[in-house]
């Protein structure tokens, strides 16, 4: 049987939640990267709007199905490919996950994507993107002050890692100050080494260019 095809660019935050996730459950996949940035994007060409109609990445081909946005493809995931789950069995642990899932997917990454980067304009987007990662880290770093132990929920890695990783990355690459972020520093530290997390990286994804900015 073919491997799934994930559509990905390598410093694509939402494309990396995905990355990680189908590598901690050892699923085999091919990548088909998209570049955000070569001639206007290819994410606008006709032929991948046919794959995903929002023009972005990732989106997921797999048991004949083609599948967009990153969690609801980390979800099809858990619940097709059950083994070394990415959501606790604890029905309050799961809600926490959920929580920090959101906070960063929606009330973080979206605000501080290339599209919207794009309309802020150059001059801006550097103050933009710090000010909306500054607003959702705080309300992260007190959602793991109550819910981390050696990862954002408890000591079971889960989805609110494979989100909260790729996020520090931009958070860094604009320029966020982040020792105000002591929890959300010290899980990210802990995942640097984990295979899975490794091989997600950037730096690790076919369509890095050679020198890498920002790593
Ligand atoms: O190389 C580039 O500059 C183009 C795009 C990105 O980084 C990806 C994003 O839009 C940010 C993100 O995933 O959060």
């Amino acid at each position: 049987m073919n491997h799934p095809i994930l559509y990905s660019y390598w410093r694509s935050s939402c494309s990396w939640r995905v990355r990680i996730a189908m590598n901690l459950k050892e699923i085999p996949y091919d990548i088909k990267p998209i570049s955000l940035i070569k001639s206007g994007g290819e994410q606008h060409c006709n032929e991948y709007r046919e794959v995903n109609p929002m023009e972005q990445v990732p989106a997921l081909q797999i048991d004949g199905h083609t599948l967009i946005e990153s969690v609801a493809i980390m979800h099809y995931l858990e619940e097709t490919r059950p083994q070394r789950p990415l959501l606790p069995q604890d029905v309050h642990k799961r809600a926490k996950v959920r929580e920090i899932v959101e906070i960063i997917c929606s009330g973080i990454q979206p605000l501080q994507n290339l599209i919207v980067l794009i309309h802020v304009g150059e001059e801006k987007k550097k103050e933009w993107a710090q000010h909306w990662i500054t607003r959702g880290f705080r309300a992260v770093e007190k959602a793991l002050s109550t819910s981390a132990g050696k990862y954002c929920v408890g000591d079971e890695i889960s989805m609110a890692d494979c989100c909260l990783v790729p996020q520090v990355f931009n958070a860094r690459r604009f320029h966020v100050d982040l020792r105000p972020y002591p929890i959300i520093l010290r899980i990210d530290r802990e995942l640097e080494s984990n295979p899975a997390f490794r091989a997600a990286h950037p730096s690790n994804q076919p369509d890095c260019p050679p020198e890498l900015p920002n790593k």
